[in-house]
């Protein structure tokens, strides 16, 4: 190396860069530098000649910006897109999905839900994703093998599932699996508790006791809808959110997600507490399950993430769009056109999420010294021109289809909006047999012979 240069693996040169750090800001004709997955240098573009790069990559249209994080999702539930719509909440898990997950659900459903899944994320601009779902040790694999970031949430229970015979079960499975990937920098393995309604008080405890020995996030779908609150008062005589403080479960580690009823006192116990919530808009506006009060929980301080939640009830993975109707939804539930403005719903989806999934020391934003987890995006398109801001472009005119390159710690998995990890018509044709065979009616055998049927 020639005194004076700085050495890179990658150098980068968007005509906008979004830092994300701090909230609002654009540069213009500035480049970026990588090297060992490490963002190491955003300099003016008339000052990049100073860096010696083994690579270039000029991107005259695009901007620049860190890797969307879905901060809660059930990534194999790709395969039931479509197959239960219009119907709230209860009645589309108790009468359909859980019925279908209890038919279908099995390693090889979720390693093929997952490809379709982190494709169809890949292409829309997430790096990182949130999966609570069954069989977390296959979902690992294809994230390990597909290049995203993911923290999976292994489920419990109180009764048995596809993945696990009950409590004692899911928290053994989850905790060596933990183990086992412990050196992987990309996974996290965390709780997810189903919901209060499913999990009860002793089991709750008991994650709780772990969560705090072990210094480990827990993830749980809190207050979802007002029904749910309801019934938890008349059966406990307390909100569920309350129920979770008593017992030592809310804190900095822990992740609400939905949260549609959030009262002034449950937002201030969650600033108290350091607790997060995860916004999933979409999903609550399908299954009409009410509106997380976004903005008030900002106010109070409340760290809030966006998900997509499942496919099966939003019906996609696609965070532009969760962040178009995140805005979308904050002003028409408030009243308020300058509620949650696009700069904010930006930061959500990334820093938010890192942080959220606590991750924030590592991605969230493009700064020196963070991972290379970035994105661009062409906004050169009719839909996207002409680029007054571009970050008025990216929330409210970009559908994620403008995402043309990602990086993952510096590796590069999407070029030219193409995934470079994946099989995409494999994927795409796997789940259309998918859709065939469930279609063709109810699996005879139980979980287990699908492995053998579509390996
Ligand atoms: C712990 S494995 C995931 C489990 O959650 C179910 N699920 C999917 N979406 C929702 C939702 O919005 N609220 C509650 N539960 C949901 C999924 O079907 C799995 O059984
Ligand atoms: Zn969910």
């Amino acid at each position: 190396m020639t005194t004076g240069t700085t050495a890179a693996d990658l150098l980068i040169h968007p005509r906008w860069i979004v830092p994300v750090v701090p909230e609002g800001q654009v540069l213009e004709q500035h480049s970026l530098a990588i090297r060992d997955g490490v963002i190491i240098a955003i300099v003016p573009r008339a000052e990049a000649a100073g860096i010696e790069a083994a690579e270039q990559l000029e991107l005259p249209c695009h901007a620049l910006l860190p890797g969307l994080v879905n901060a809660h999702g059930h990534a194999a539930m790709a395969l039931l897109r479509g197959y239960a719509d219009d119907l709230p909440l209860m009645p589309w898990l108790q009468e359909h999905i859980w019925p279908a997950e209890g038919a279908w659900v099995s390693d090889a459903f979720v390693r093929d839900g997952v490809r379709l899944a982190a494709l169809e994320m890949l292409e829309s601009g997430t790096t990182t994703c949130s999966d609570m779902y069954f069989f977390p040790e296959v979902a690992a694999r294809e994230y390990l093998a597909t290049g995203l970031r993911a923290q999976l949430a292994f489920p419990i229970f109180d009764f048995p599932t596809a993945w696990g015979s009950g409590p004692d079960d899911y928290l053994a499975k989850g905790l060596a699996l933990r183990d086992e990937l412990r050196h992987e920098d990309r996974i996290t393995v965390v709780f997810g508790p189903h919901a209060p309604y499913t999990v009860g008080e002793d089991t709750l405890a008991r994650i709780a006791t772990l969560a705090a020995e072990l210094d480990v996030p827990v993830h749980i779908h809190l207050h979802e809808t007002t029904a749910e609150v309801l019934q938890a008062v008349e059966a406990t005589g307390e909100r569920p959110v309350d129920t979770l403080q008593r017992i030592g479960l809310l804190g900095p580690r822990t992740q609400c997600v939905h949260m549609t009823d959030a009262g002034r006192q449950d937002i201030e116990l969650l600033a108290a507490t350091g607790a997060h919530v995860v916004h999933c808009p979409q999903s609550n506006m399908k299954l009409a399950s009410g509106a997380c009060p976004v903005t008030r929980l900002l106010d109070a301080g409340v760290n809030v993430a966006l998900g997509t939640d499942g496919a099966a009830s939003n019906n996609d993975l696609n965070l532009f769009n969760e962040m178009h109707s995140a805005a979308l939804l904050a002003k028409l539930s408030t009243g308020d056109a300058s509620a949650l403005p696009a700069a904010r719903v930006l930061t959500m989806a990334t820093l938010g999420g890192a942080r959220a999934l606590g991750l924030e020391q590592r991605i969230g934003s493009v700064e020196p010294g963070k991972q290379a987890d970035l994105i661009a995006v062409d906004l050169s398109g009719p839909a996207q021109q002409p680029v007054y801001n571009p970050l008025s472009t990216l929330v409210y005119a970009c559908t994620g289809g403008e995402v043309s390159h990602s990086w993952v710690a510096g590796r590069a998995v999407l070029a030219n909006g193409r995934p470079l990890q994946l099989d995409r018509r494999a994927v795409l044709s796997r789940a259309e047999d998918w859709r065939a065979r469930i279609q063709a009616g109810p699996r005879q055998g139980g979980p287990g012979n699908a492995d053998k049927e579509t390996s």
